[in-house]
């Protein structure tokens, strides 16, 4: 079944442009001076229950417009949209019963309350059955292990306490699609694993489908299954993350910290392994060709560093590099 699907859905901005100056300001006022603004442009997109996809693209591209027409909070000014069999903008109350939203940045949480008396409250807006709702919240909060947090102000826990408090908070009236925007962000890499295996397990065994933006290639690698790229307001990928990991996500970046005395004008050669900056402090590995412990190998003695970091690359510079890769096939 289709959870969700756009035809044409679009937004345009009507924005005031305000002249610099005091004397600008004053015109502006006496004389505005207005101009449109295309953030989303005529997006097609269909996404099945039970699918967990990432949409993603460049600051500006348009996600949290999208995401904001798709729970109902914004009119688009064309297109259509339907969400769980429903026009979000026309029937905004009903839909929120059926989705759940968590936005990395904003909380839900009462800030000065424990995580409880929110979960609490949640149960009261959405009109749970007391028994549905202890069972839930038992559930979460054994799953999340919530159990030391739970009466604690919110205010006084680390982010990481909150955010899976958070999560867990937004599955609490069992949502059947759950829009999230850069759930991850600022957490450090084990809570961010933990929180991506928990979102997972969700989508396991209730079905969950999910619908997520995030700068974090990580996110995308272990807990999308499909990923689609925005840019400039219009879709550019939609394709499997399996995929899209096979083609672009196969690139480990190594960062050195070069010895003071490092020779840093003769840089080896390292198969399969292509240095990125100058300084030869950035190399770029392609894991289709070789490994990470094969590539530290050879820089061991060949190259004095006194520290050395594996990342994946971001996802700015992963899109960037779809975005030329498209533009090569057209
Ligand atoms: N209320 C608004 N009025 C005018 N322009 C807006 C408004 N909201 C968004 N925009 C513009 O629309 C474009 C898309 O913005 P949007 O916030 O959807 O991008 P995004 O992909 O979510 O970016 P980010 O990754 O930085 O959050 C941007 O150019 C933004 O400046």
């Amino acid at each position: 079944m289709v959870a969700l699907r756009t035809r044409g859905l679009g937004k345009t901005f009507r924005v005031k442009r305000k002249e610099a100056g005091l004397s600008g300001s004053f015109r502006s006022l006496w004389k505005p001076n207005w101009e449109t603004k295309e953030a989303v442009r005529g997006i097609d997109l269909s996404v099945r229950e039970g699918e967990t996809v990432a949409f993603l693209g460049p600051n500006g591209a348009g996600k949290s417009t999208t995401i904001k027409m798709l729970t109902g909070i914004l009119h688009p000014s064309y297109g259509e949209a339907e969400v769980l069999g429903l026009t979000p903008w026309k029937e905004r109350e009903r839909l929120a019963y059926r989705i759940g939203a968590v936005f990395g940045q904003k909380s839900q949480l009462w800030y000065h309350l424990p995580p409880i008396d929110t979960f609490e409250l949640i149960s009261r807006i959405y009109e749970l059955k007391r028994d549905e709702y202890a069972r839930r919240k038992d559930e979460l909060i054994e799953r999340f292990e919530l159990g030391p947090y739970l009466h604690t102000p919110v205010r006084k826990l680390s982010l990481g306490e909150r955010m899976r408090c958070e999560i867990a908070a937004s599955f609490l009236h069992g949502p059947r699609l759950l829009f999230m925007d850069e759930p991850t962000i600022g957490l450090d890499a084990v809570v961010k694993q933990r929180i991506r295996e928990l979102i997972r397990e969700r989508n396991r065994e209730e079905g969950t489908t999910v619908f997520l933006t995030s700068h974090d290639a990580g996110d995308v690698e272990s807990l999308c299954s499909r990923a689609v790229v925005i840019h400039h307001g219009g879709v550019l990928v939609d394709e499997p993350v399996e995929r899209m990991k096979r083609e672009v996500l196969s690139r480990k970046i190594v960062t050195l910290k070069l010895a003071e005395d490092a020779l840093r004008t003769e840089l080896p050669d390292i198969a399969g392994a292509q240095w990125e900056t100058e300084e030869g402090c950035r190399l770029s590995v392609d894991l289709k060709r070789t490994t990470i412990e094969r590539v530290l190998g050879e820089l061991i003695g060949r190259v004095g560093f006194t520290d050395v970091n594996v990342e994946d690359p971001s996802l700015e510079e992963i899109i960037k590099h779809i975005y030329g890769m498209k533009k090569g096939a057209d």
